[in-house]
């Protein structure tokens, strides 16, 4: 367990040959099974639904639209591809259509000003979406499992409380994978959903169907949540934006399932998904109640930011090589840094990336909570998982293959307090503080979010631990933002990760800014004929 580079080991070297080979394989496998039966996908026709989130809001407060017809957009569109992608699993349009009426009068009345407005209410009559994990009232509360299929929230959460407050409409709820503990978003209680650039590709998870939501234009902006990558790898299998904030700052109460300890409670963030980089920085203000530890009022100038980056985690086993067109981002980012900024990018080698994984799931284990075995039953039980795969086979289960083989794999590796969680535990600590002093007040670090653009449905059974890219970010408690950065020569979204020392999320949003302008950001998916 020493420092010794293990990647040079001959061992090392052919299981990473072996893992190389199997992922070769079911690529052609899976290529083979879903390749050319995608599905077309209804090209945007309302140009309304291109414009960020705070254009929209701007456009109602000014009185040049109304909020029911923004909503009547965002319906009819959600209507129209839901068919296809399966993002959207519960409404509220009914309610929905009477606030927005409400918001329109607010506006129509002139009681309050145009400005006041904008301070107080800057989202008034925005609709938006959220996954079923969030509660909203009224709708479904399940995260994906079939046990709560009934469960109806009572109350709204605290961040769509803050959300309302501000002015916006939460108008349905958007898919998650069982129990939010999935990168594909499937479940029995909703079904699949699939990818708009390519049907037969995941939307990611556990926020997938939110990112599939986003990049098809099914509402104004989304709300996520990422305790190892849940908000920036759909993000990034959908071509979006996706803000991870610093620990504590936006409320995490009606989120389920809540956090075990008080370690998980930093790793769970909730944070906003949306089209334009600009609408990052309004929706952080309202969800962290403008907190004054994030200083998001203060400018950012970005000739004083440093910058570091690495384009790979050097090479971890069971962690599929990053793609070129991922690699080459990079150096486009370097590039325009220096050209356009007078900015020096500083590549740099940090070594505990390649234990991102372990150190992840040790970090996971808690002291006393719930087995993931006795969650599925909604903490009213524990399943038998090997009775469960029986019952699989025979499709007769209500659970995922992925969340079986998860309590079948959930007590190997270390348990909390032996050795070998102490030894993780460790280097997590100090691996925080080696990014901590790299970062220091103005440094951002750009690393890849995923090593691959979106896999075929199911194919993430075979290279579970590509989430290790985004989950140490998790465990390292700090903020990070997925930037989506264009198409590959699959037409699938690629994008990079951009992480900031806790409490700097303002770098994070001002690389997004940045890099939004200068390679475009979100590409509207096209048809597909
Ligand atoms: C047949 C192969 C089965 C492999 C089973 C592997 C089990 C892996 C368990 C957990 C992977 C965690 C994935 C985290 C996804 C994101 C979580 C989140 N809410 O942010």
């Amino acid at each position: 367990m020493g420092e010794r580079d293990e990647s040079k080991s001959y061992s090392h070297r052919i299981s990473k040959l072996i893992f190389a080979f199997v992922e070769c394989f079911f690529q052609f496998l899976f290529g083979l099974v879903y390749g050319g039966a995608k599905e077309a996908m209804p090209p945007i026709k309302d140009l309304l639904l291109l414009e960020s989130a705070s254009a929209i809001a701007l456009k109602i407060r000014t009185k040049k639209i109304t909020s029911e017809q923004v909503l009547d957009s965002f319906i009819e569109r959600i209507k129209e591809v839901n068919p296809v992608l399966n993002c959207v699993v519960a409404d509220r349009f009914d309610e929905a259509k009477k606030e927005a009426q409400e918001a329109d009068e607010r506006v129509r009345s002139g009681t309050v000003s145009e400005e006041v407005l904008a301070k107080e209410k800057p989202f008034l009559g925005v609709p938006f979406t959220t996954k079923d994990c969030i509660s909203v009232k009224g709708l479904i509360h399940s995260s994906g499992l079939f046990c709560r299929k009934h469960i109806r929230a009572e109350s709204d959460a605290a961040v769509i409380e803050l959300l309302k407050k501000a002015g916006a409409i939460p108008i349905g709820l958007t898919n998650v994978s069982e129990l939010c503990m999935w990168w594909e978003s499937a479940n029995n209680v909703h079904g699949r959903s699939n990818n708009p650039y390519d049907t037969t590709r995941i939307v990611g998870g556990s926020s997938g169907g939110e990112g599939c939501a986003q990049a098809c234009a099914a509402s104004a902006f989304g709300i996520g949540s990422d305790i190892g990558g849940s908000i920036r790898m759909p993000s990034f299998f959908n071509g979006i934006f996706g803000h991870m904030p610093t620990p504590l700052t936006v409320p995490l109460a009606g989120q389920y399932p809540e956090p075990v300890s008080d370690e998980q409670r930093k790793f769970l963030r909730i944070g906003p998904m949306c089209r334009r980089a600009e609408d990052l920085l309004p929706l952080l203000k309202v969800i962290t109640s403008n907190s004054p530890r994030l200083r998001l009022d203060e400018p950012v100038d970005l000739k004083k930011i440093k910058f570091y980056y690495q384009e790979s985690d050097g090479g971890s086993k069971m962690v599929s090589a990053v793609a070129p067109d991922i690699k080459a981002l990079f150096a486009k980012v370097a590039k325009h840094l220096e050209k356009a900024h007078d900015i020096k990018a500083n590549k740099v080698n940090l070594k505990r990336f390649n234990k991102s994984g372990p150190i992840w799931f040790a970090n996971m284990k808690s002291e006393s909570g719930p087995t993931f075995a006795e969650q599925l039953t909604n903490l009213e039980g524990k399943i038998n998982p090997w009775w469960e795969l029986v019952k699989w086979v025979v499709r007769k289960s209500n659970h995922s293959l992925v969340a079986i083989a998860t309590c079948l794999v959930e007590k190997s590796g270390c348990s909390y307090g032996d050795e070998k969680y102490k030894y993780l535990v460790s280097e997590r600590d100090q691996f925080r503080f080696e990014m901590s002093d790299l970062l220091g007040k103005d440094g951002v670090f750009l690393y890849p979010t995923h090593p691959t653009s979106a896999p075929y449905h199911n194919q993430p059974l075979a290279k579970p631990f590509n989430f290790s890219y985004t989950g140490i970010i998790n465990v390292l408690k700090l903020p990070a933002t997925h930037i989506p950065m264009g198409l590959d020569r699959n037409g699938l979204p690629i994008g990079i990760q951009v992480i900031s020392n806790e409490e700097n999320d303002r770098l994070c949003i001002a690389v997004a800014r940045e890099l939004e302008k200068a390679f475009g950001g979100w590409v509207p998916p096209e048809v597909i004929a």
